[in-house]
């Protein structure tokens, strides 16, 4: 499925889809092995990935978007809701885990829309344009223990994108993969 045939979705907020839940079952997975903590997911959409975790876990949730529909729809679903880009909005180790389900098609600039759902779904020409900010300035909100969960396609470049962690200071793991004709679809487990 290519940019176009997501944009079949006229909506101003990504609405969850199988990278959503993905995410959500890896996370819920990964954090029940932990104490209860603090987490953030980044770029929440319509807070379902957030929303599932809090349903799931003792944890404490927090979610944001840059987009701020996706912050009145995420509320909607009773989430603390933050409006920002990436992790700028919070302070030094505040997280004990971040969870990310990232804009990561690769877009040719020149087919570029200027919405809310090019936002959502846009990794700039390599698919990483995102991605790479993100890894570049997690690790500050981080607690000295505290874990990534990332969304990672194989449109995006799996090697660039582990390549990308291991510069911020990450050992990357595979923690499930789903195949599909287009892409597969890999949640990425980050340590420090
Ligand atoms: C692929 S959607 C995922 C939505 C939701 N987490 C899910 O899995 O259904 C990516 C989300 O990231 C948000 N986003 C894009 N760039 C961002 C940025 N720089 N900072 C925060 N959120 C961003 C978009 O608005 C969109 O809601």
């Amino acid at each position: 499925m290519d940019l176009a045939e997501r944009r079949g979705m006229e909506t101003d907020v990504y609405q969850p889809a199988t990278d959503s839940r993905l995410l959500a079952e890896a996370a819920i997975d990964r954090l029940s092995d932990r104490p209860t903590g603090r987490v953030l997911e980044v770029g929440t959409g319509s807070g379902y990935v957030a929303g599932q975790v809090r349903s799931a876990l003792e944890w404490d949730v927090v979610a944001s978007d840059l987009n701020p529909n996706a912050c009145l729809e995420a509320r909607d679903r009773g989430l603390d809701v933050v409006r920002g880009d990436l992790v700028e909005p919070f302070g030094a180790e505040r997280f004990d885990a971040v969870v990310f389900n990232p804009p990561y098609l690769p877009t040719d600039p020149s087919v570029e829309r200027d919405d809310w759902m090019e936002v959502a779904l846009s990794g700039g020409p390599s698919g990483r344009a995102v991605v790479e900010p993100f890894l570049e300035t997690v690790r500050r909100v981080l607690r000295p223990d505290g874990v990534v969960l990332l969304l990672v396609s194989s449109l995006t470049g799996m090697s660039d994108v582990t390549e990308l962690a291991g510069d911020a200071g990450f050992s990357a793991i595979a923690v499930t993969t789903e195949s599909f004709p287009y892409e597969s679809l890999t949640v990425l487990e980050l340590i420090q």
